[in-house]
């Protein structure tokens, strides 16, 4: 794990006084809806807590003054449930560096038919886009929408992936072969970057899988996969930008997710030790700062 840490340091920007506003990271989450306003607000704070200058929550519009209120950090806009959805995101797209499609986005049919306009747009331009949670849902209903794009991450939790996994390969998912799985699908898919969470974190890309075992807790409190998904909106653009120079010819995508996994998961230990089974995902963003510099900046 140690040679892949130093790839995960190579692609993080250094912070100079010759940048502007908006260089390290312009993101941009699509979720939030009436009954979830939390997921979104992690995976956007997550990503400014990491290091992007600017995060933007693309959500209903009733969700909207919930999450403003949670953080004056945050841009919102309240698009998500308007007929015209597709366009407002679109016009916004030219203006970010990656998409995080999913937390808190909800199930509604409306809602996912934007969605799914949103995701063929963002692919349209190479814009990279992390896809979690209801996002994973509504992929598991239209495999197609991101077949082949290697610009897209995927982030199930074993849920959502043994979902996924049923739906594109039409088998059901060994559980003595989380290792194989992933690789399947991400071959099934078209190469791209699948990270299944668990005890241990697989991310395969359908030629390599990488494990991460990073230590964490037995904390499981809703929540750790959003920061986890934001987080990786960041390192996604960084590793991106840096190219596979940077991480010795290896996928960039698969040393983003590597990152924004042993990130979430080094958060998860220190919030646990200070304050064990009520730790709650609040805690975990209140550590990024410390357990980033533990892991990337030593
Ligand atoms: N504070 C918030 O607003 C949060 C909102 N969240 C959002 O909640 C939405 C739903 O995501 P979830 O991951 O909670 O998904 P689900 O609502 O599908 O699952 C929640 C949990 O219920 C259990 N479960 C689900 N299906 C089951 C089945 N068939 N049999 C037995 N148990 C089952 C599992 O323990 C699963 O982890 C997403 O939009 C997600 O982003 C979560 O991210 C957590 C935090
Ligand atoms: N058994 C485990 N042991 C250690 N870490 C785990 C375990 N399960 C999950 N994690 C870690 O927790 C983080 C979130 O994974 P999890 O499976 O909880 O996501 P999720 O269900 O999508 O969360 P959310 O509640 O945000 O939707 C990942 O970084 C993963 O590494
Ligand atoms: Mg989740």
């Amino acid at each position: 794990m140690e040679n892949i840490f130093r790839l995960v340091r190579n692609v993080i920007p250094p912070l100079t006084a010759k940048k502007h506003k908006g260089q390290d990271g312009r993101i941009g989450v699509i979720g939030g809806c009436q009954e979830y306003t939390g997921a979104p607000y992690f995976a956007a704070i997550s990503a400014l807590k990491v290091g992007a200058d600017l995060s933007h929550v693309f959500c209903t519009k009733d969700a909207a003054a919930a999450i403003k209120s949670y953080s004056p950090e945050l841009i919102v806009h309240p698009v998500l449930d308007i007929p015209n959805a597709v366009n407002e995101v679109e016009k916004w797209l030219p203006r970010l560096h990656t998409v995080v499609l999913g937390p808190g986005l909800g199930r509604d049919e409306v809602i996912l038919e934007h969605a799914k306009g949103i995701i063929e747009r963002t692919r349209a331009k190479g814009i990279p886009i992390v896809i979690d949670a209801d996002g994973l849902w509504l992929i598991a209903q239209h495999p197609s929408i991101i077949q082949g794009y290697q610009g897209a991450i995927l982030t199930p939790n074993l849920m959502e992936f043994s979902r996924l996994y049923e739906a594109v390969l039409r088998d059901p998912m060994d559980s003595n072969d989380h290792h194989g799985c992933v690789l399947r699908l991400s071959q099934a898919l078209g190469n791209l970057t699948i990270v299944q969470k668990g005890e241990r974190d697989l991310i395969s890309d359908g030629q390599k899988v990488l494990v991460c075992s990073h230590e964490g807790s037995n904390r499981r409190c809703g929540g750790q996969g959003d920061l986890l998904s934001g987080s990786l909106g960041v390192l996604a653009h960084w590793a991106f930008l840096a190219g596979s120079e940077k991480t010795n010819g290896l996928n960039p995508f698969l040393v983003a997710a590597f990152g924004a996994c042993s990130l979430t998961r080094q958060c998860n230990s220190q919030a646990f030790q200070k304050y064990g089974r009520s730790m709650t995902t609040k805690d975990m963003i209140t550590e990024i700062g410390t357990a980033f510099n533990k892991l990337f900046e030593t």
